[in-house]
């Protein structure tokens, strides 16, 4: 380890994000009772222009009139390229009530991007005397967004969480797919004549895991398109949570079970880690550094592996 610590990320639930635009009334109500971690109130891209300030003034009746019990609730406003985010952020900021969590940044390129944020939502949170201080995620859905992914990550102490925006993402990068997330049917390797599919998504969630982790925030994998396949959404959410990503979002209710079942450790993986601990334990009593489990080795490493899983059962058993 590094004389620099690994920062500890928030300690709250994140398996699924459930996202519904505000300007559409009847979902608010649905998305509170929902099994969802958190909420993101959309502002941006499910919302048409003319439908902004109608979307805006919803938004703030939704956070104020409705009861949000443990949820973490989450508006995402609109991308700093456009003349709507700091109407999104005063009015946001200003007349929301203190349940609002977060404000969640799509499209961020560079640190400055928060900077900017960050330094209008705490004028105003003086401005107006509030007294819990708003948090931030962020979307990382550009080709200048994954570039400078670890600078974005360290941009600002509000800083919680930060997605991947699978479809922004491929259309900036140039990608030839109208897919959001999963397998991309031309991304495979030729062996003896039998295609093998790689994941097109791996190198830019693995350059956001190591980021957040470096910097102690919440890794989380976005939206999977196609919610007619729930088999396609599992594929992608269990190789998100087995590089180490704590959540997905979910654009639809019926993604939100398959989310909290595979961002859940099985029993089976905690029995096992806590198996592992056990024999550690008795391997330090008794001067060694290394045991044999189940045939293979563990050693001083499989105790933070092992605590890694425990931990996560620990954080859902406690919020459930
Ligand atoms: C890709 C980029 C993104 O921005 S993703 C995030 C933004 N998109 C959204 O927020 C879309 C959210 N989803 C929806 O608006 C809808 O689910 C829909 C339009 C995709 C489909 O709606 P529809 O009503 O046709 O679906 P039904 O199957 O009929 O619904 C059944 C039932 O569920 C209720 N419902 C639907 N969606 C939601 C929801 N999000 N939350 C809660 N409840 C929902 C619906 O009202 C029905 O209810 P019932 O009538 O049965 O009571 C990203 O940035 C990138 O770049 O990658
Ligand atoms: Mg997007």
């Amino acid at each position: 380890m590094s004389f620099r610590i690994q920062p500890t990320p928030p300690s709250r639930p994140n398996r699924c994000q459930l996202f519904g635009p505000a300007s559409n009334t009847k979902l608010p109500p649905k998305m509170a009772t929902s099994a969802a971690d958190v909420i993101n109130l959309d502002l941006e891209d499910s919302v048409s222009p003319d439908d902004k300030p109608q979307a805006r003034k919803l938004a703030i009746e939704a956070i104020g009139d409705i009861d949000w019990g443990n949820k973490t609730l989450s508006v995402r406003i609109n991308g700093l390229d456009t003349p709507y985010w700091y109407r999104d952020v005063v009015d946001i900021v200003e007349q929301a009530g203190e349940r609002i969590d977060m404000i969640m940044i799509p499209k961020v390129g560079c640190a400055e991007d928060i900077y900017a944020v960050d330094a209008l939502i705490s004028s105003i949170e003086m401005a107006k005397g509030r007294k819990k201080k708003i948090a931030l995620e962020v979307i990382i859905e550009s080709a200048a967004g994954i570039a400078h992914v670890e600078e974005i990550a360290a941009a600002s102490p509000r800083l919680q969480a930060m997605s991947l925006g699978a479809a922004d993402y491929a259309a900036s990068m140039g990608m030839q797919t109208t897919g959001i997330g999963g397998t991309q049917e031309d991304y495979y390797m030729l062996r003896e004549g039998q295609k093998y599919w790689s994941d097109p998504w791996h190198w830019a969630q693995t350059a956001i895991v190591a980021a957040c982790r470096t910097h102690g925030l919440l890794p989380v994998d976005g939206p999977f398109g196609d919610f007619s396949d729930p088999e396609g959404y599992r594929a992608q959410a269990l190789r998100s949570a087995t590089l180490g990503m704590v959540g997905k979002w979910a654009i639809h209710p019926n993604q939100i079970a398959v989310a909290n079942e595979v961002f859940t450790p099985p029993e089976h993986k905690v029995t096992e880690a806590k198996e592992i601990l056990a024999a550690m334990e008795e391997a330090t009593r008794s001067g060694a550094g290394a045991v044999v489990y189940k045939g293979r080795l563990v050693d001083i490493a499989s105790i933070k592996q092992a605590e890694v899983i425990v931990k996560q059962a620990e954080l859902i058993a406690a919020n459930a």
